[in-house]
């Protein structure tokens, strides 16, 4: 493919193309946001870890505040469409390359592979290269967001969906597909109990499991390993479609499945947790429903005080490593969403979004900045990029 101008063609909040030097950009931005951490004198060597979901939202913020602040080593798993001679790769390809460029320029020794974590052909892979270039690892980092997952065993597939449970919902949402995004009340059918388990098969803690069982067998479990899974509670006003929804059973056994892997750890001094972080924008969370309005409502509530992930990611990592304390709660979660689920802040929301409506909804929303980070996703509106300038999409996977 020969270099080409790319434009944010799409529908709704799906664009076709991502702009390779926008997502470039994006990751040399956040990786100039993280301060370093003085270097701890005592360690014999750097920390290894395997973050899996690596190239986008929180397993991305994730990599980057772990390598960037604490030094680490390790393998990035995700799951990203190539460049074809029609389409440029997925935004999470080229945010990939970009950062093993700056860990390779940081003297950082990583490795990336593109694959299903849910395969059994993946597992093996990613596990001889930890074997083979690290000899163990320290952390696993879990942000698999996925719409589906092949069950290793039976071979069957299992969908998840985002649907309330145990009767339908009306909700706010914000409408996408015409040219300006438009104020709707939309309707909900509740998820069947079918659809309730082939959710909790893709989004629960089952194919964590599998990958902490793998890990164990092989013998790369290190002193202290620690592994973490993203978690998602969210306000009063989301949770029939969320937390008390479909997704919300699946992230229910995915806390649960933390506990389970946390009691089989405690013998040889290791952690197993779920982090619970703030509401996002990101690919996963922009397809539920009402949730593009309420991170908006968010916003004009937060403003700049709104945490991004980036920093709640460099929040995890000074807790685990012992810098902050790691302030679990009664579910034994790590909780990084504190500044969402503030009482003042949800009365604020709260109030907007039973204000909410078309003419007002400009001024109680901030609809442009949440616009305007969908289009980031895609390495879009990134401050600095020459979009006028012809670009080339044909760009090689890493490879160390
Ligand atoms: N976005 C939010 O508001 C929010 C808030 C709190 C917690 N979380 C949680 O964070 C986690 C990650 O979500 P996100 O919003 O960052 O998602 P995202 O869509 O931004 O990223 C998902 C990642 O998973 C990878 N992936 C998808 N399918 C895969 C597969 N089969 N094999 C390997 N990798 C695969 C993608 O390549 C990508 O790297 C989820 O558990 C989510 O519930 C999200």
């Amino acid at each position: 493919m020969t270099a080409r101008l790319i434009e944010p063609r799409g529908r709704g909040f799906l664009l076709f193309d991502s702009h390779p030097g926008g997502c470039e950009k994006i990751v040399g931005d956040m990786w100039d946001r993280v301060a370093p951490a003085r270097p701890d004198a005592k360690a014999e060597r750097r920390p290894v870890a395997l973050v899996i979901g690596f190239s986008a939202g929180y397993g991305m913020a994730t990599a980057i505040a772990g390598i960037r602040r604490y030094g680490l080593d390790g393998v990035g798993l995700c799951f990203e469409r190539p460049p074809t001679e029609r389409r440029t790769a997925t935004a999470g390809w080229y945010r990939t390359i970009a950062t093993a460029e700056l860990a390779a320029k940081a003297g950082r020794d990583w490795s990336f592979v593109n694959g299903d974590a849910f395969a059994n052909t993946t597992k093996a892979q990613v596990l001889d290269l930890l074997a083979e270039r690290f000899g163990g690892i320290d952390y696993l980092i879990y942000s698999v967001a996925a719409p589906r997952r092949v069950d290793p065993v039976t071979g069957q597939t299992h969908q998840s969906v985002i649907q309330p449970l145990g009767k339908g919902y009306s909700t706010k949402t914000l409408d996408v597909s015409g040219d300006e995004p438009a104020l709707k009340e939309i309707w909900v059918e509740a998820g069947s109990d079918a659809e309730r388990a082939d959710t909790i098969k893709v989004m629960g803690g089952e194919d964590w499991a599998l990958w902490f069982d793998a890990l164990a067998d092989r013998g790369l479990l290190r002193p202290g390993f620690t592994t973490v899974a993203l978690s998602y509670i969210g306000s009063h006003l989301t949770a029939p479609i969320y937390r008390d929804g479909t997704i919300g059973a699946a992230k229910a056994h995915l806390e649960e499945t933390a506990l389970t892997l946390n009691g089989d750890l405690a013998g040889v001094g290791g952690r197993a947790m779920t982090s619970v972080n703030g509401a996002a924008v990101t690919q996963a969370s922009t397809a539920i429903p009402g949730i593009a309005l309420y991170v908006s409502l968010l916003r004009g509530v937060l403003g700049e005080a709104m945490q991004s992930p980036l920093q709640q990611s460099v929040e995890l990592w000074d807790r685990l490593t012992g810098a902050r304390t790691l302030d679990l709660d009664d579910h034994g979660r790590i909780r990084l969403d504190r500044w969402e689920l503030d009482p003042l802040i949800q009365e604020q929301v709260t109030e907007r979004w039973k204000a909410v409506a078309p003419d007002t909804i400009g001024d109680l929303a901030d609809i442009e900045w949440f616009s305007s980070e969908v289009r980031r996703l895609y390495g879009f509106d990134v401050p600095g990029v020459n979009y006028g300038a012809p670009s080339e999409s044909d760009l090689p996977w890493p490879t160390e």
